[in-house]
């Protein structure tokens, strides 16, 4: 049977096959000698060692599309991101470092802004411009009203998406409404996991339709920027790209140089001054890291 690794711990792999459920998987020797570790959203092959009590052997490992780092993860489609419009008010330098990172993966992102019963609309405008060149697609919900959940739903059809966000921005309260159907079953799956296992968090796929698996990522509060030279920054950049080639000086770095034409986007309000700040600081602590 095929089925997708939802969560692996202790030495053991839960693996969702669709039609009939979790089942409790160690692996075979030969991942060991091939240097193999199966990773959460790996699609693989399972022998069934007893239906009764839902285990099996992982015996094969299909061909990865790709492998995150940060989070650990397989076969990644899209990255949703949750911030709130307000409360908590949303950490901009936080969202534009996670963007860093899953532009450096290769990974598209959905932003999402929450809670927009507690907005107003010069503030949404505001993020939509913020955002309108950066690469990713932007939209607005309110979990508490259920207003933009079905475009989110379509969203995350038939893929397997990173859910991130910082706490309290709604994440619980979005999973909640795009998989009220789901709710008995990723209760179930999440007991079975739980079973006498230690309380570190890890992370772990939700299946929340056919096809489609949601994983909610641990970890978002610090995100250092690495491997990257300060003078690639620029590129992580989308809404720079069309300046790219017309700065006065070759590999203009956008900041003090003059006859940068990125700055004068900037001036003229073509760019974000909230992105373009944080460009100059991230750039800085590139810098920075490079002395020591
Ligand atoms: N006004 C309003 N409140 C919301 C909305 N969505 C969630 N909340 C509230 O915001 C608070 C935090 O929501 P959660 O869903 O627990 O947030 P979370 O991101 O899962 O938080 P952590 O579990 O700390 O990571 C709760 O009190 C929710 O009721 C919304 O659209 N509008
Ligand atoms: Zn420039």
């Amino acid at each position: 049977m095929t089925g997708k690794i939802m969560k692996g711990i202790g030495g053991f792999y839960y693996v969702y096959v669709e039609g009939s459920g979790l089942y409790e998987c160690r692996a075979r020797g030969i991942f060991r000698n091939k240097k193999m570790k199966p990773n959460v959203g790996d699609v693989v092959d399972i022998d069934i060692l007893s239906e009764e009590e839902k285990t099996g052997n992982l015996v094969k490992i299909h061909k990865r599309k790709n492998q995150l780092i940060r989070p650990m993860a397989a076969n990644v489609d899209q990255a949703l991101v949750i911030f709130a419009v307000h409360e908590p008010e949303p950490n901009f330098h936080l969202l534009n470092r996670f963007l860093i990172t899953m532009e450096q993966q290769e990974i598209p992102v959905i932003i999402c802004f929450n809670k927009t019963d507690l907005a107003t609309t010069e503030q949404m405008q505001q993020l939509e411009k913020d955002y309108e060149n950066s690469g990713c697609q932007v939209i607005f919900q309110a979990a508490a009203t259920g207003e933009g959940i079905t475009q989110i739903e379509e969203l995350l059809r038939g893929k397997t998406t990173i859910m991130a966000g910082p706490s309290g921005v709604g994440k619980s309260s979005t999973l909640n409404c795009i998989s009220k159907e789901k709710q008995m079953e990723t209760g179930a799956v999440s007991e079975k996991i739980k079973r006498g296992k230690h309380t570190t968090r890890h992370s772990e796929l939700i299946h929340i339709g056919e096809d489609t698996y949601l994983m909610d990522t641990p970890g978002f509060s610090s995100l250092f920027l690495e491997n990257i030279e300060k003078e690639d920054l620029k590129y992580y950049f989308p809404e720079f790209e069309p300046y790219e080639n017309t700065c006065r000086f070759n590999g203009c770095c956008h900041i003090h140089e003059p006859g940068c034409e990125v700055k004068k986007a900037l001036e003229e309000g073509k760019i974000s001054k909230l992105r373009y700040d944080d460009y100059c600081m991230f750039y800085e602590e590139l810098a920075q890291q490079k002395k020591w």
